[in-house]
């Protein structure tokens, strides 16, 4: 048994009125407005706003084509139909690089036993690395191949094409949104993409949740996801909700076709300064007498990339912004040359003035007045380290086997 990657929840924990507001629904956004200039500026604050509010939102015409999403979750679908004969040939204790499949009862979430069998990938790497295990830094295990057992591509042809296909388009989905964040934030388009480094490293979790009889078991208990963005392919069955940070409500996310969900991970809200959340979500039993699907991407920065404890230019954001209000000067922009990146935005691009308020507003709740960076803040942390702490306590038995002592 092990526990879930992702960070338990005990409780909402928020500091903002509870009282003036309620939110209804998970917003839905399309792509489309993002990459068309005219509808730029309304979907970034759109944007914005479902992320300062929840950290969720759905997204629609988003360009994966309906073909590589059905074969997507066809594939997984015959996958996870086989015996369990075939299917423990892939069992993610054969992979020092933490891929493959997980039978039901073998992971937990917040104290509760998941009702889910799970089958994870990551980037294809056909080469084994030179990794040693008692030399080399553990992250650099991470790297390598998926799990493609002869006697399964045997039994399901596409399975390998399909889930590649899907997890090449959902890498190109997710720069547009990092992108796009980095845009609502704004910080120059490319800030998440030279953060991230050259070769972002993902992991794909496909997840079946069979029907029970009883309500008495949750698919998978309430918690936030820890990295940066999530992007979730769900099937029509339902079971998945996201929590109001401020009220603590569960909001249904409802299946919508053809769309996927979106939510910000914890290091995204670490890194603005808990301006935007990391939506804690749950998926609740499934009793619809038929299985339930969903395939989450999780895409982080390249292992190698040192990420800082907050974005700089935030900060320099909110000081200098709130210094030109407080000397009541009607400037655009800020001025501060550690804010200069800001100012080579276009207009599309470039927040109001009363968005800038907005996000202050918020970034005060969360902060206070005290928006100095440490030098710690700055160096940054390893990525690396994080998605391996992460993983390892999602998967003893493969660091057990993999990267103990005695091997
Ligand atoms: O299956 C789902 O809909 C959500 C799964 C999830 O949140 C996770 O595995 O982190
Ligand atoms: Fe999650």
């Amino acid at each position: 048994m092990s526990v879930h990657s992702s960070h338990n929840v005990q409780a909402k924990d928020c500091c903002e009125d509870a009282s003036s507001r309620t939110i209804t629904a998970i917003r839905t956004l399309s792509l489309k407005d993002y990459l068309c200039p005219e509808s730029r500026p309304q979907f970034l604050s759109e944007m914005r706003d479902s992320l300062m509010e929840i950290g969720t939102f759905y997204i629609k015409d988003h360009g994966v084509p309906t073909e590589v999403t059905d074969g997507a979750m066809k594939a997984i679908q015959d996958y996870f139909a086989l015996p369990l004969e075939e299917k423990s040939k892939m069992h993610i204790r054969n992979s020092q690089h933490f891929r493959g499949y997980k039978l039901m009862g073998e992971e937990m979430t917040n104290n509760q036993i998941d009702h889910r069998e799970q089958l994870q990938f990551a980037p294809e790497q056909t080469v084994e690395s030179s990794f040693v295990p008692t030399t080399s830094r553990h992250w650099e295990g991470l790297h390598g191949p998926n799990q493609w057992p002869l006697d399964i591509l045997a039994l399901v042809p596409e399975f390998k094409s399909s889930v590649l296909q899907f997890m090449d388009q959902l890498e190109i989905l997710s720069q547009h949104l990092m992108e796009a964040v980095a845009l609502s934030l704004n910080l120059e388009a490319t800030y998440f993409r030279e953060l991230f480094g050259s070769s972002p490293y993902y992991r794909l979790k496909c997840a079946k949740y069979p029907s029970v009889e009883k309500a008495d078991t949750i698919g998978c208990g309430a918690h936030k996801d820890t990295g940066f963005l999530t992007v979730l392919l769900q099937d029509m069955v339902g079971g998945l909700q996201g929590q109001d940070p401020v009220t603590g409500q569960w909001l249904d996310t409802c299946p919508v076709p053809e769309t996927f969900i979106v939510t910000m991970g914890e290091a995204i809200e670490k890194l603005t300064g808990g301006l935007y959340h990391a939506t804690v979500h749950r998926v609740l039993n499934n009793t619809s007498g038929q299985n339930r699907y969903s395939i989450p991407f999780f895409f982080d920065p390249s292992l190698s990339s040192k990420i800082p404890h907050r974005i700089p230019a935030l900060a320099s954001l909110r000081r200098s912004v709130s210094s030109t209000s407080s000397m009541s000067m009607s400037m655009s922009m800020p001025m501060s040359t550690s804010a200069s990146s800001l100012t080579s935005l276009s207009d599309e691009e470039s927040c109001s003035e009363d968005e800038l308020d907005h996000m202050m507003d918020a970034l005060k709740i969360h902060h206070g007045k005290d928006d100095a960076l440490s030098s710690q803040d700055v160096e940054g942390w390893s990525n690396g380290d994080h998605i391996f702490e992460t993983v390892q306590r999602c998967h003893p038995e493969v660091f057990s086997r993999w990267y103990g002592r005695e091997l």
